[in-house]
């Protein structure tokens, strides 16, 4: 068996797009780094709005073709990031995009938010225990937004977390028990939001004139409430901004790569500022108290380049 990198990072999203919106800075960041990371992405997004009229036809009331095609989307975004590792819950397809709450597609069997918790999270028990991450980032109870295969991949991941530390639980199919050292919860420090909003209206907008409202950003809170901050170069806010662009079905993203902060929007035609700081929860683990770390691992494995392995 391989030795496993020092650094192990794992992240549950629910859709291909979140983890680039969410996470795009933080992933490449690590990936760049040496450390392993690993996006599991709950559902193949069938359920999705399409932005191109080109691609319209791939909607879910038309030939129900987004799926397969957010595969490739996702792979895009993928080898943006310079992450190797993705893999889907279950497998491609295991669960359904749920749709927004209220939609015809929750009702459907095979969707996301129907599944049982704890047959989900057995699927995620034995990616945790293969990769053995020291830290794992998912949403917050109310998934960042309250769509609900959000809200599900937040109870999944903290299932999965606690399954896959406990030594009465399939250790003859998953392999020894593992303690994920650190789950944090994604968030968005309030202040950050609204300058980049202020930003965006002095601009005269985004990719569309009208702006989305604060209250359409996923998991804002007040900057006392962030417990680590992970701050993106030109590099990885070059990169973030190239994997958006690459779910192109979900995603418009204005703005050059080298040029100042950018902006994108999504199907509402909202525009919102495209952060390129990312803001942690700690939900699960310990760090030292005080002001927000600025390294997810900081005091459970070396930095980047140290020799100190794996706790
Ligand atoms: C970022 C995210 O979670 N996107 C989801 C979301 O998409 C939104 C949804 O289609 C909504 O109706 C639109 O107004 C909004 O603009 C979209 O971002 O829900 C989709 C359906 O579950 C999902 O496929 C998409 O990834
Ligand atoms: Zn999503």
């Amino acid at each position: 068996m391989t030795e496993l990198p020092a650094r192990r990072l794992m992240l549950v999203h629910a859709h291909p797009d979140d983890e680039s919106i969410t996470n795009g800075v933080t992933m490449a960041r690590y990936a760049a780094e040496g450390a392993l990371v690993t996006l599991v992405t709950c559902t193949l997004g069938e359920e999705g709005e399409v932005i191109p009229p080109a691609l319209a036809h791939l909607a879910a009331d038309r030939e129900d073709g987004l799926g397969p095609h957010r595969i490739g989307e996702l792979r895009h975004a993928m080898r943006e990031l310079g992450v190797a590792d993705h893999r889907f819950l279950g497998g491609p397809g295991r669960y359904r995009d749920s749709g927004m709450f209220g939609t015809p597609a929750n009702e459907r069997a095979d969707c996301f938010w129907r599944a049982d918790v704890d047959e989900a999270a057995s699927h995620l028990v034995a990616e945790i225990r293969q990769v053995r991450p020291q830290v794992l980032v998912t949403y917050d109870p109310d998934g960042g937004y309250g769509h609900p295969d959000h809200i599900q991949a937040h109870r999944v991941a903290t299932r999965a977390v606690e399954l896959a530390a406990d030594p009465a639980y399939r250790t003859e199919r998953d392999g020894a028990p593992h303690r994920v050292g650190r789950v944090y919860w994604n968030c968005a420090a309030r202040s950050v939001v609204e300058e980049g909003f202020a930003r965006l209206s002095a601009a005269g907008g985004g990719p569309f004139p009208e702006l989305a409202s604060i209250e359409d950003v996923p998991g804002v809170v007040d900057d006392a409430e962030v417990d680590a901050v992970i701050e993106g170069g030109e590099a990885e806010a070059a990169a973030k901004a190239a994997a958006m662009r690459a779910h192109a079905t979900q995603i418009v993203v204005a703005g050059s790569p080298s040029g100042p902060p950018g902006s994108f929007a999504l199907s509402n035609r909202l525009s919102q500022p495209l952060l390129h700081t990312e803001h942690f929860r700690l939900a699960d683990g310990a760090q030292a108290p005080g002001t927000p770390l600025r390294d997810l691992f900081e005091g459970l494995v070396g930095t980047a380049g140290s020799t100190e392995g794996p706790r």
